[in-house]
């Protein structure tokens, strides 16, 4: 049975978006279909997917890594289903998203989306190993679990292979792993490992808890805008007075079609 899909991209972080009004077209997702889904050769790729869900008089974001598994949030991917939302379903902005990690508030920014993503966790500090080398991260959840690294030279991470390893007491779901260094005065540029995709050329959770991190580190002023590169782009993200992270980028949708995957 054939369906519809949509494909877009925020920063290059690439989705496939199954609109399912109703619930009923994909009943709840069997992990292996979304990793059919995310095959970048015998499928159609994507670092996830969004599954769009009506739920009382607003929509539900059903995210999935392309390996699978659940996760609650995802920053380029809410973007990205916003605009879904408001081409292809006409839903003005600006809009709530229902989300696992609650309700999110988008809204149009010239060209480019802004998402609230509400008030980070800063947890503390912990630590990951990449290639046999131990590096000392902070630990922020952003809706789902970060741990920033900063690195003198973003090949240090090498080629990010797998999963960095981390101490599973603190991280028992798995983390994202973001390697950042500086290029200015806030402004970074990092490289990400994610859990559930391996590395993309962007996280938009992972954007926000090196925003959140760095700002720290600067003692900055709350409502600093910080830029932050990604493989993919770049992203702005400002740490409000009352602790919401607000964070700009862009939302494309590049094809639509039919799929029995
Ligand atoms: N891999 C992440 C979810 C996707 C996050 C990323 N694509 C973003 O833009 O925030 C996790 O399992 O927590």
């Amino acid at each position: 049975m054939s369906y519809p899909f949509l494909k877009g991209h925020g920063t290059e972080n690439d989705f496939v978006v199954l609109p399912d009004p109703d619930g009923t077209v994909h009943g709840d997702l069997a992990p292996e279909r979304v990793r059919a889904l995310c095959e970048r050769r015998a499928g159609i790729g994507g670092d996830g997917v969004l599954r769009a869900v009506r739920r009382g008089d607003g929509w539900f974001m059903d995210y999935r890594n392309s390996d699978g598994s659940v996760s609650e949030m995802c920053g380029n991917g809410i973007r990205v289903f916003a605009r879904y939302l408001h081409e292809r379903e006409g839903e003005p902005f600006p809009m709530e998203i229902q989300t696992r990690d609650g309700v999110k508030t988008l809204d149009a920014a010239g060209d480019e989306l802004t998402a609230d993503m509400g008030i980070p966790e800063v947890l503390g500090e912990t630590a990951v190993t990449v290639m046999g080398r131990t590096y000392p991260a902070r630990h922020v959840s952003t809706g789902n679990p970060h741990a920033v690294v900063f690195v003198d030279n973003l090949a240090e991470a090498g080629a990010l292979q797998e999963e960095p390893e981390h101490d599973d007491a603190i991280f028992p779901e798995g983390v994202n792993v973001e390697f950042v260094v500086r290029r200015g005065e806030h402004h970074v540029a990092m490289r990400v490992h994610e859990r559930g995709a391996g590395e993309t050329r962007s996280c938009g959770t992972g954007a926000c808890a090196v925003a959140v991190v760095t700002s720290i580190a600067d003692d900055a002023p709350r409502g600093t805008p910080y830029r932050v590169d990604v493989p993919g782009g770049t992203l702005s993200i400002v740490w409000t007075d009352d602790g919401r992270m607000l964070m700009t980028g862009p939302a494309v949708l590049v094809a639509e079609g039919e799929t029995d995957l």
